[in-house]
């Protein structure tokens, strides 16, 4: 038997940072929402007791290291699973670029092998088990819309976002999360982004009020040591787009346009001097 999940990419709408914690972690305040571009996995059953990751991308692991072999490998100890599994990963979501792709794909396994091996997890449980994955997991389980307080996987679910086109560019430039966290000196933040501000915003279907409210203070680390990320923040504004943040910890960088028409040139102006970009719609 196969199934087949599809695990969107995420972007931080808002992002800060409260304080450093003992565990290393620090705690956040964010809002997350999906967009609809989407890695595509393929999950076969096999009588064998081994997991097996397959992927068209050339740059990512296929050993313990994947996200998903992770997700497989928990659930299956966790449930005391003999089958093993065969997960091909169509990769769409580029690698390292702040859109949670590896977290969407071990998500996406959770849910795939809940269905597979008929399970009957509750999707709280399978959140649980994700936060051992990563801190972005227990979000791209359900997905949707949600605050995301603590180290990421305390949710609360709220409205989604105005629809709105959303262009991604990712410059040619990796950022490790761990490094940018690393690097933040939270008790040195100066303008922390208005929660309250957005979650208004959101509520009352305020496109003009998202990209007014969009905050990520994990700017304050990444575009110091990359000016090209300023430099396409720039880019996407002066070309038309009405809201324009960095993802995550970088480096890919969305900008929010209400018109269709507007798409075009921003997109062709960034294909300029950036090879990933993509034109695509919150997912509602
Ligand atoms: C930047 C975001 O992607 C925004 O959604 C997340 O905050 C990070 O989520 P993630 O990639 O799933 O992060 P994890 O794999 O849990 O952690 C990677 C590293 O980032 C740092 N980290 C992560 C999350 C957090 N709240 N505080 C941290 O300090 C830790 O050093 C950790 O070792
Ligand atoms: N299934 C996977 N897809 C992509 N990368 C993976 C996967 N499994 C493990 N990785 C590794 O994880 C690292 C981060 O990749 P990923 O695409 O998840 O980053 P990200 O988008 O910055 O995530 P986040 O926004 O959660 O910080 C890469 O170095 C990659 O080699």
């Amino acid at each position: 038997m196969k199934v087949y999940e599809k695990a969107p990419a995420k972007i931080n709408l808002l992002l800060d940072v409260l304080r450093k914690r003992e565990d290393g972690y620090h705690d956040v305040e964010m809002v997350m929402t999906m967009v609809d571009l989407a890695d595509r996995l393929e999950m076969e059953e096999l009588p064998r007791d081994t997991i097996i990751i397959s992927s068209q991308a050339g740059y990512i692991p296929l050993d313990e290291k994947n996200l998903a072999f992770q997700a497989a490998k928990l659930i299956k100890e966790r449930y005391e699973v003999k089958q093993g599994v065969y997960i091909h990963l169509d990769k769409k979501i580029p690698v390292a670029a702040g859109l949670a792709g590896g977290s969407s794909d071990a998500a996406a396994t959770l849910r795939g092998l809940n269905r597979l091996w008929k399970l009957g997890i509750p999707d709280e449980e399978l959140q649980v088990l994700g936060a051992e994955l990563g801190s972005d997991v227990p979000f791209c389980v359900t997905g949707g819309t949600a605050i995301a307080r603590g180290r990421g996987e305390a949710l609360e679910m709220i409205e989604q976002p105005p629809q709105c086109w959303v262009v991604l560019a990712k410059p040619p430039i990796n950022v490790s999360t761990a490094d940018v966290y690393g690097r933040l000196r939270a008790s040195q933040i100066t303008e922390h982004p208005s929660l309250d501000q957005m979650r208004r915003a959101i509520q009352i279907q305020s496109f003009q009020g998202v990209c007014e409210s969009l905050g990520n203070v994990l700017e304050d680390v990444t575009l110091p040591l990359h000016p090209e990320v300023q430099q396409l923040k720039d880019a996407m504004l002066r070309l038309g787009a009405e809201g324009v943040l960095m993802s995550g910890s970088g480096p890919t960088v969305f900008g929010l346009v209400s018109k269709e028409s507007k798409i075009a040139r921003i997109y062709n102006g960034l294909r300029g001097f950036c090879k990933e970009v993509y034109a695509v719609r919150l997912l509602g």
